[in-house]
């Protein structure tokens, strides 16, 4: 729940200071169509003969209305990745873009702002209160925001994900899938009003959810990146659900391991079989 309030665990404080080469990486960003951008990314956690590089200099974009899946073996980077283009934790070296926006020298309240704004965040286990109705939890990230929703706007969101005659249920009274997609409406209305979010990071989404809720689930984020130009990046260890995706990025051991275009759920399989008998 940290995460949806924005609290992120930062791992280098000082601010990288902002030069040429992200002025320039800036400029690339939104001439190649960009949404985010990793620039030599590293992380690493803790100190000493005990740290962990958990990154390794990847350097990586989303194109703007495209779906991508992240995948690897266990450990081998994908939350701390995703973590790190949503600006959740701060690289110790690179840099890491949004729509062009460096977020290397923002202030912590900046770039709170920037994820509130134009960020969409989805989880495994949703991250639903369970005390409030569907439509109040779509409704919480604007209400934590100081902002009053219109009164078809979270209407509007649920729709968007099929369960506008469900606004009134509390998460108790929903199935599982049906959790996931008012997580996902949340996730569409937490920006200014009219825009839908930048990207939407999606971790796990489908990981506690049955074969057809899942399919539900995988089918309405593919439809919301053809309808609506949205960009989606997504960590999952499910094959057939990064069938999904134009493009699944391989991981391991915090470097990038290769790529797949559009695949099916068994050349994936097949693909993350390999990768996790050379890991
Ligand atoms: N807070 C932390 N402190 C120390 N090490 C960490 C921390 N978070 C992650 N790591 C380490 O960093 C590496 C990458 O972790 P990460 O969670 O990004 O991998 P992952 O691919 O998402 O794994 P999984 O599929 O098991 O969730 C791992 O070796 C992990 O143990």
């Amino acid at each position: 729940m940290s995460v949806v309030l924005g609290i992120p665990p930062v791992l280098a404080p000082a601010p990288v200071p902002r030069g040429p080469a992200a002025d320039w990486l800036s400029d690339m960003t939104q001439t190649t169509g960009q949404a985010v951008l990793l620039d030599a990314v590293r992380v690493v956690y803790g100190t000493g003969p005990s740290a962990v590089t958990a990154l390794d200099g990847v350097t990586l974009g989303f194109g703007q209305g495209t779906f991508t899946a992240v995948m690897g073996p266990s450990g081998s980077g994908k939350s701390t990745l995703l973590h790190c283009a949503a600006g959740l934790d701060r690289p110790a070296s690179g840099a890491v873009l949004i729509g062009g926006t460096d977020l290397g020298p923002l202030s912590e309240k900046a770039l709170t702002l920037l994820r509130r704004e134009r960020i969409g965040f989805v989880f495994q286990d949703y991250n639903l209160v369970d005390a409030l109705t569907a439509e109040e939890n779509v409704a919480l990230p604007l209400r934590l925001a100081g902002r009053r929703p219109g009164p078809d706007e979270v209407r509007d969101a649920l729709a968007r994900v099929g369960l506008d005659r469900r606004g009134g249920h509390r998460p108790a009274e929903l199935s599982g899938g049906e959790r996931q997609r008012v997580a996902i409406a949340r996730s569409l209305i937490t920006r200014a009003r009219g825009t839908g979010p930048a990207v939407l990071f999606a971790d796990e989404p489908t990981g506690a959810l049955d074969r057809a809720a899942s399919r539900v689930v995988m089918e309405l984020l593919r439809a919301l990146v053809d309808a609506h130009g949205q960009t989606v990046v997504m960590v999952t260890h499910d094959p057939a659900a990064a069938a999904y995706a134009d493009r699944v990025v391989l991981l391991a051991d915090g470097r990038l391991a290769g790529e797949l275009g559009r695949s099916s759920a068994t050349e994936i399989a097949a693909r993350m079989a390999l990768l996790e008998e050379a890991c």
